[in-house]
């Protein structure tokens, strides 16, 4: 766990630089670009060191009479975390806007960084990745916790890991994960997807409570409470996969557990086929309940949070436990119809997440 690795850098500000916008592939809604697949896969130290140098000259050309303030910089590094995230997490998003401003810029900073993660291996350019790509996401990882980002939202995470007490090793983890996402298309039973949930879900879990703090009242111990945070990522991870089935299956993966499909007598090609069959639906009922339990152990540990982030992580919890709810209204076709929770439902958690963190427990509300 991350609790023990606690990894401080000094940020360099001369590296805050903006990305080679023209290398970006694939670009959001909004015009953010999100992961430069090309120099993902191409790029060579060399390579990254010369654009580094083009980047400075061009922040000088752009801002000549400015000098180039950092700070500005900085804060456009996390003002860009913040529209990726808003554009990608629509559940997570809300619960984020809940936080305190320096709080939420990190977690948007470290959740975009996941996310880009994710990207290598679920976006686009997902086909051209190979491990090799991976291992210098990786070195890019170590440079970023050294204070040498590579473009702007590696800045953002650079000074928000020289802000907090954030350890390397889930980060690692996470690229681990997609190391087995490339590899593996289906799973033999829970501990084999316990592990890939671990790695791509319970590790955010692990890199939130830094940031989130921990109750300087709390009596629990550190152990307890990244438990809960590392039970809130499986659960949000297991909700997604159940959501997904019909989504992954046609990517070729199916996460749910081969040896639980077969005692339920579920066949790939009844996946395939998208069979809403009553043995699907039982086989649907035991996997929420698993998420269920898992979201039931996180609960535990979000009072011992520090008071200002307990109300956004009951929201993002309470909205993404939601999910269940209506995959369980669709009447457990996870094929095709996608389970969201809608607007109105969102905010209609919002005060109930409020009492449960002002009342620290569950019970009462
Ligand atoms: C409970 C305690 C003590 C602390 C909280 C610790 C936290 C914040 C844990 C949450 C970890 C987390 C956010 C994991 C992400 C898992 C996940 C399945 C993300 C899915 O992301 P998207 O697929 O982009 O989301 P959408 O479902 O909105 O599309």
């Amino acid at each position: 766990m991350a609790a023990g690795g606690v990894v401080w850098v000094t940020f360099p500000k001369q590296n805050l630089i903006p990305p080679p916008r023209k290398r970006f592939g694939r670009k959001l809604r909004t015009g953010v670009p999100l992961i430069s697949s090309t120099a993902e896969r191409a790029y060579s130290e060399e390579k990254v060191h010369e654009v580094v140098l083009k980047q400075a000259a061009w922040v000088k050309q752009q801002r000549p009479n400015e000098g180039c303030k950092d700070w500005d910089l900085l804060n456009e590094a996390y003002e860009r975390c913040g529209e990726v995230w808003a554009e990608y997490a629509k559940t997570f998003y809300l619960g984020t806007l809940l936080m305190t401003s320096e709080r939420r810029r990190a977690i948007w900073a470290i959740y975009v960084w996941c996310r880009r993660t994710d990207e290598l291996v679920d976006g686009p350019n997902a086909s051209h990745i190979t491990p090799r790509a991976l291992d210098t996401w990786e070195k890019r990882l170590g440079n970023i916790f050294q204070g040498r980002p590579y473009d702007l939202f590696d800045a953002a995470l650079s000074h928000t890991v020289s802000n907090y007490p954030l350890g390397i090793q889930p980060f690692k983890d996470m690229i681990e994960g997609m190391r087995l996402d490339l590899l593996k298309t289906r799973y033999n039973n829970f501990d084999e997807l316990y592990l890939y949930c671990y790695y791509v879900a319970g590790t955010v879990g692990l890199m939130s409570v830094p940031v989130m703090g921990i109750a300087s009242e709390s009596k629990a111990s550190n152990e307890t409470v990244y438990s809960a945070a590392l039970a809130l990522g499986i659960a949000n991870q297991l909700t997604n996969i159940i959501r997904d089935v019909g989504e992954d299956c046609r990517r070729g993966r199916i996460y749910l557990p081969q040896d639980e499909l077969a005692s339920a007598g579920i066949s790939e090609d009844e996946i395939f086929r998208g069979l809403v069959s009553n043995k699907w639906k039982i086989f649907m009922k035991n996997q929420i309940k698993r998420a269920r339990m898992y979201f039931d152990e996180a609960e535990k540990g979000v009072a011992e949070l520090e008071e200002a982030s307990r109300w956004p992580v009951w929201a993002s919890l309470l909205l993404y436990r939601q999910i269940l709810d209506v995959i369980e209204e669709n009447d457990y076709n996870n094929f095709t119809k996608r389970a969201y929770v809608g607007k109105a439902k969102k905010f209609a958690s919002l005060p109930l997440a409020y009492g449960r963190a002002i009342m620290g427990t569950s019970k009462f509300f």
